[in-house]
């Protein structure tokens, strides 16, 4: 156990991590943190949910300048979302010493980041497209910079943003450390680090699986065209806090929302198409839990950190494995218990298989929710609502009337009666999805579908398709666009891309 003490920090910077509520540091934060202060490159690798955000934000902190107004320290981060994030909790742990992060991040009007640009942060956490826009109109200056940190960097290189990485990486002159962070390092991150990192160090938790062990991981097998019925009526029985239901393609997710509301569930979809505001509206209802499901793409996967989510729904089974770590990882974070599960197609077992061997993990069959396991799933609800209105305050006002029923019925008939009556009927509103083709395991001469696989090449080189493009240059769309047909010929899509 490594407390937060330990390390050579401020006693600021102490006092931000004590009212954050962190006590002992994860095993991430334990080896990065001291690499991190003493000015070392860095790769740092560990399980989704393990506090990595912190492992560099205080080596970063602690590194700043107070008496200087200069930018010193840029994160990047491939989605918008979790550049904002990354500045949230990045302002969390410099609030004593009075350090200022600002999210830079597109979709956000350009001349209110460049007022803000004017309050003079020392941190700025970026998505790379906006950061260039900036750089170019000599709005934001690179030549103070002394910390870099690479957040989901084999994100941003899945993403095709390897161009915009390189050039703001090149464009960094000062002396400078630099650290990566993920979950999942494929090998292709290794050229990147050999070009801008200077002997970095790597740093692992020592865990043989990819995920973490909090999170209980299930699959179902079932048809294509009977998906939305299974997720329905999953929802039903587990009746999740908040859950993430992740689709292939923005048009899926949009499909799907759609159903679900139909179906009288409270659910909002998330994907790069929409506006920013809607984005930010969209995550605002989930975290404040107005909403209980959200359902979203990839551009959801990595990084972000929502309390409370406790089940991941793999509507369609994820590209590659790197994904589907990701995803899973949305939920069973902080030591928090977790519950995943991916509905796959009879012709998407083989990827499933592969999934496990990459990871390291078994994820246990079962078996479609049968209508009655519904009902019996929607009592349980019912009795749950019963017993925690029965537990609060607010029925005082009816104790009359029930005091009086109870002279002429017996208890227990009343209280049948009542879970009867809260008893949800399953709804069966037709719904109907576009059918996608499955996704199949790309044979190569190493990597055969149900082979055990001594790497996962096959995925790697693959491009995600459908990721949040929009901070990118239309020379780079234009070039995921091949790819993207390059793809479905491989794979046989049938053309829902995003
Ligand atoms: N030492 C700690 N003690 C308790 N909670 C912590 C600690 N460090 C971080 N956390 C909390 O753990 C959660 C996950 O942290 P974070 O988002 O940094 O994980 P991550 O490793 O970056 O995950 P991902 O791979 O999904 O990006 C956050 O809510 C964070 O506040
Ligand atoms: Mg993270």
């Amino acid at each position: 156990m490594t407390n937060f003490k330990d390390f050579n920090v401020s006693e600021h910077t102490l006092q931000a991590i004590s009212s954050m509520g962190f006590e002992e540091a994860t095993p991430i934060q334990a080896k990065a943190i001291p690499a991190g202060l003493e000015g070392k490159d860095l790769i740092g690798q560990a399980q989704t949910g393990t506090g990595k955000t912190t492992a560099f934000g205080i080596p970063l902190v602690e590194k700043v300048d107070t008496t200087s107004g200069n930018i010193q320290g840029v994160i990047l981060a491939p989605t918008r979302e979790l550049a904002v994030q990354v500045a949230e909790e990045l302002n969390r742990i410099g609030a004593k010493k009075g350090i200022f992060t600002l999210p830079i991040y597109g979709g956000q009007d350009i001349n209110r980041q460049i007022k803000a640009l004017k309050k003079r942060p020392q941190i700025i956490s970026a998505t790379p497209g906006r950061l260039i826009d900036h750089m170019k109109r000599r709005t934001i200056r690179l030549n103070h910079i002394h910390t870099v940190v690479l957040d989901e960097a084999d994100e941003m290189l899945n993403m095709g943003f390897i161009d915009e990485i390189e050039e703001i990486l090149g464009a960094i002159k000062s002396e400078h450390q630099t650290m990566l962070f993920s979950a999942t390092m494929p090998n292709k991150i290794e050229a990147l680090a050999q070009k801008f990192m200077n002997n970095p160090v790597l740093i692992r938790t020592k865990t043989k699986e990819m995920t973490v062990k909090n999170i209980d991981q299930h699959y179902i097998d079932v048809p294509e065209n009977q998906k939305f019925d299974v997720l329905s009526r999953l929802l039903d029985i587990q009746s999740p806090e908040l859950a993430i239901v992740f689709g292939r393609t923005k048009k899926r997710v949009d499909e799907l929302t759609e159903g679900l509301k139909k179906r009288g569930y409270s659910a909002e979809g998330i994907h790069g198409d929409l506006s920013q505001s809607k984005r930010d509206h969209v995550i605002r209802l989930f975290k404040e839990q107005t909403i209980d499901i959200m359902v979203a793409t990839d551009v959801a996967a990595r990084g972000l950190d929502i309390s409370g989510v406790t089940h991941v729904y793999n509507f369609d089974i994820p590209q590659d494995p790197e994904s589907y770590v990701h995803r899973i990882g949305r939920t069973g974070r902080a030591g928090r218990k977790g519950l995943s599960l991916t509905l796959v197609t009879p012709r998407e077992i083989s990827h499933l298989r592969a999934i496990e061997n990459v990871t390291k993990t078994k994820i246990e069959r079962k078996s479609v929710p049968t209508y009655s396991d519904v009902i019996e799933g929607n009592k349980q609800t019912a009795l749950d609502q019963l017993r925690e209105a029965a537990e609060s305050d607010d029925i005082k006002e009816y104790k009359t009337m029930a005091e009086n029923l109870l002279n002429d019925i017996d208890s227990v008939s009343l209280v049948s009666a009542a879970i009867k009556l809260l008893t949800k009927e399953p709804d069966r509103t037709p719904v109907h999805l576009t059918s996608i083709a499955p996704l199949r395991v790309k044979k190569s001469k190493n990597n055969g579908g149900n082979r055990k696989r001594s790497n996962n090449r096959g995925y790697k080189d693959r491009k995600y398709k459908d990721r949040n493009y929009k901070d990118r240059k239309p020379r780079d769309r234009k070039h995921q666009k091949d790819q993207r047909n390059k793809n479905k010929k491989n794979w046989g899509s049938k053309g829902n891309k995003s």
